[in-house]
Order: structure tokens, then C-alpha cells, then sequence
């Protein structure tokens, strides 16, 4: 534990996520930046960019349709933004005396994380925890959020804490298995029934290289599991499968449109649930929604039922409000909720 002064500091919470179109007029600039980005494609600078034009320009048609299904845009950074604001209720609770203000950082689109660290700084914090609203690290997202912050925000006021995942955290699990039990009452608590726990792909040699990301979502799913006992048994099992791939590569698996159609075909209700996102965005609201729906009514499904993400569930945000709390009283510089530590995690170090 921290000695010294407790109370009156200025805490600003960074939520960190990807970000997302907020028109259609963003889909292909929004894609160029996150295909530029080297955690996304490992490539030296003078191909990336050339490849970031390509494929953002060859794919933005059929983007620009998924996002026109959800309005236009994005409603990636509404959602965050009322997390935000959750969150702050929560916190004002718990830390009373501090003033705390949480602020989104997204990594491909507005407001992106040089902004909000200029937002940040012209604040004056004492202190700045970082939170990216990705409970499985991975390099491809938090360890990119983590590098744009660090380079924007250099020199910046206040003591900084990173949070770095939290795949196992009481409240998170909890939350999850709440919404999974409630949606499976609310189809009929169907039998023949498969829970599939959908996470976002990544290359398979984004794995072999260390990511732990793949390792935390079946943490995750496993924590969840265990809390699902009055539903799980006889006629009701679970997967975990991996939906989103992009490109050429070999991404891991099982991948979510097999599993639909398999679990369709053998005559299973299905309960779909997002396991590595925290709002509702396109994937969820397009791919889970649309794509996947259609999949399983055209193997001959009759039962698709599809669990919301966690958005403001209370035991979601209170868990945040718990990490945050657990940080801003931490010695360390960063926290690491995973009983078995990601690579961001150095003990004792600080920034
Ligand atoms: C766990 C979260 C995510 C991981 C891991 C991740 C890796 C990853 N994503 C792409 C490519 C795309 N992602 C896109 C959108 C998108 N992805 C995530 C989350 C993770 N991505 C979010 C929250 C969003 C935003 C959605 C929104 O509502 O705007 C897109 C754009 C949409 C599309 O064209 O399909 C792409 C492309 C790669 C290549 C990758 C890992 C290598
Ligand atoms: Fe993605
Ligand atoms: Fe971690």
C-alpha cells in the first residue's frame, strides 16, 4: 500500500479502446490507420503503408455497408463514453474526497489517444490510470494503446498505473454469467442447447510469438463456466470459438461461422455470447446479429440467442471501479488482474 496523503487528488481513469467510424465518410480513413499500425501488420513502415492503402481502399465498400446496417457508423466511442460516465459514478463513490474524470483514448479513430493525452495533461492528474477496455491483453490491442499513450503522453503530469488486463476479475465473470443465464431463461431455457463464447480471431503466429491473448480467453471462459453450473450439464455444453478474421493468414480457431453452422446442424439451440468485447459494436451488432443469425436459421437452427456485451452492467463497472481503486493504492506501476501475469507486467517497476 501507498503511504502518504490519500484524499484530494485529481485521478484521471484512460479507457482505452479501438475506436470506430462515427461516419461513412470515416470507414476508409479509419481503417487506413488501424492496418498502418505495426501490431497489426509486422511490416516494415515502407510496406505497411502501401499495404494499408490497398486493403483499406479494396475493403472499405463492404465495411462501409456492415457500418451503414448500424446507421452509418460506429456507436463504439456512445458506448465507451457511458462507461465513462458509469464508471465515474462508481468511483465517486468509492474514493471520496479525489476527483476523478475518466477519459476515452481510441486507437484508429476519434478521439484518438494524442487528443485525449492533451486532454490529460491540460487537466493537471496527480495521478492517471490506465484502463483499456480489452480484459485479454494482447499486443495487437492493449500493447498498441499502451505504445501510442506512452509516446503521447511523455512527460506528462502524475503518477501512471496501467491495468494492464483483468481476464479472470470477480465482477467481469460475474456479469457475464449473469447476462448468459438471463438470455438463456429468456429463450426458453432450451434443450439441445450450446453456449458458444465468441472472441475476436487473431493470426495464429500472433500467438506463437508470446501473445497470451488466446491463453485469457479461455481463462476467462473457463472463470465463467464455473459459475454456469445451474444451467450447464446434461443438454447444455460450450465452446469457445473466434469470430472477425481479416486477410490471408492462419487465425485461430475454431472459428465462429463453424461452430453456428456445426451446432445449427446437429439440431442444438444456440446462446452466443461476445467473451472479449465489452460494448456493442459491428462485430457484435452486424457479424453476431446478422451474419451469424442467417447461418444458423439457413443450417436449420430454430433457437439463436444472442447474450448482449457487458456495455454498463453494474458488476462490470463496479469491478472497473474496484481495479481502479486497487491501482490508484498500488506501489507497483502496473496491475496485473490475471492470476497468471501477461508479459506487460513487470513487478515493482514504475514509469
Ligand atoms: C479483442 C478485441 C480485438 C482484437 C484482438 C482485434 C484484433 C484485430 N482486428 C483486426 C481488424 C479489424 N478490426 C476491426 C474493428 C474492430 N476490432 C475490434 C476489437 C479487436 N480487434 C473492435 C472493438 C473494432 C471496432 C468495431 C467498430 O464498431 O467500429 C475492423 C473494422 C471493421 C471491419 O472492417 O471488419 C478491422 C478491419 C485485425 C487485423 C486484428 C488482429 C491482427
Ligand atoms: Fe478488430
Ligand atoms: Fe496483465
Amino acid at each position: 500500500m501507498k503511504s502518504g496523503p490519500q484524499a484530494g487528488r485529481r485521478i484521471a481513469v484512460v479507457l482505452f479502446n479501438l475506436g470506430g467510424p462515427d461516419g461513412q465518410a470515416a470507414v476508409r480513413p479509419f481503417l487506413f490507420n488501424l492496418f498502418r499500425d505495426p501490431a497489426i501488420i509486422q511490416a516494415p513502415f515502407f510496406v505497411r503503408y502501401p499495404v494499408a492503402a490497398l486493403i483499406s481502399t479494396t475493403r472499405a465498400k463492404s465495411a462501409r455497408a456492415n457500418y451503414a446496417l448500424m446507421g452509418g457508423g460506429s456507436p463504439l466511442l456512445p458506448e465507451t463514453e457511458k462507461q465513462a460516465r458509469a464508471l465515474e459514478a462508481v468511483l465517486a463513490q468509492r474514493l471520496p474526497g479525489d476527483t476523478v474524470k475518466a477519459f476515452v483514448a481510441m486507437r484508429y479513430w476519434d478521439p484518438l489517444t494524442g487528443e485525449t493525452a492533451k486532454a490529460v495533461k491540460a487537466w493537471k492528474p496527480d495521478e492517471v490510470v490506465l484502463l483499456p477496455l480489452y480484459p485479454q491483453y494482447s499486443t495487437t490491442t492493449t500493447a498498441s494503446s499502451l505504445k501510442a499513450w506512452n509516446k503521447a503522453y511523455r512527460k506528462g503530469p502524475g503518477r501512471t498505473t496501467t491495468l494492464c488486463c483483468y481476464p479472470t476479475a470477480d465482477g467481469f465473470v460475474q456479469a457475464h454469467a449473469d447476462l448468459i443465464r438471463a438470455e438463456y431463461v429468456k429463450a426458453g431455457s432450451p434443450k439441445p442447447a450450446r453456449i458458444l463464447f465468441s472472441a475476436h480471431g487473431l493470426p495464429e503466429k500472433v500467438i506463437a510469438a508470446g501473445d497470451p491473448y488466446q491463453r485469457q480467453v479461455e481463462a476467462t471462459a473457463a472463470a465463467v463456466v464455473e459459475k454456469l453450473g445451474d444451467i450447464l450439464g446434461e443438454g447444455v455444453d460450450w465452446k469457445i470459438c473466434y469470430q472477425s478474421r481479416v486477410g490471408p493468414l492462419k487465425w485461430i480457431g475454431p472459428s465462429t461461422d463453424d461452430e453456428v453452422k456445426a451446432a445449427a446442424d446437429a439440431g442444438l439451440a444456440l446462446v452466443v455470447t461476445p467473451i472479449a468485447f465489452v460494448s456493442e459494436h459491428i462485430e457484435t451488432l452486424v457479424e453476431l446479429d446478422v451474419e451469424y443469425r442467417e447461418l444458423a436459421y439457413e443450417h436449420g437452427g430454430s433457437i439463436y440467442a444472442r447474450v448482449p456485451a457487458l456495455g454498463v452492467s453494474p458488476a462490470f463497472i463496479d469491478c472497473l471501479g474496484t481495479l481502479v481503486t486497487e491501482a490508484v493504492s498500488s506501489e507497483a506501476s502496473q496491475v496485473c488482474g490475471s492470476d497468471r501475469p501477461c508479459p506487460q507486467t513487470r513487478p515493482g517497476a514504475r514509469a
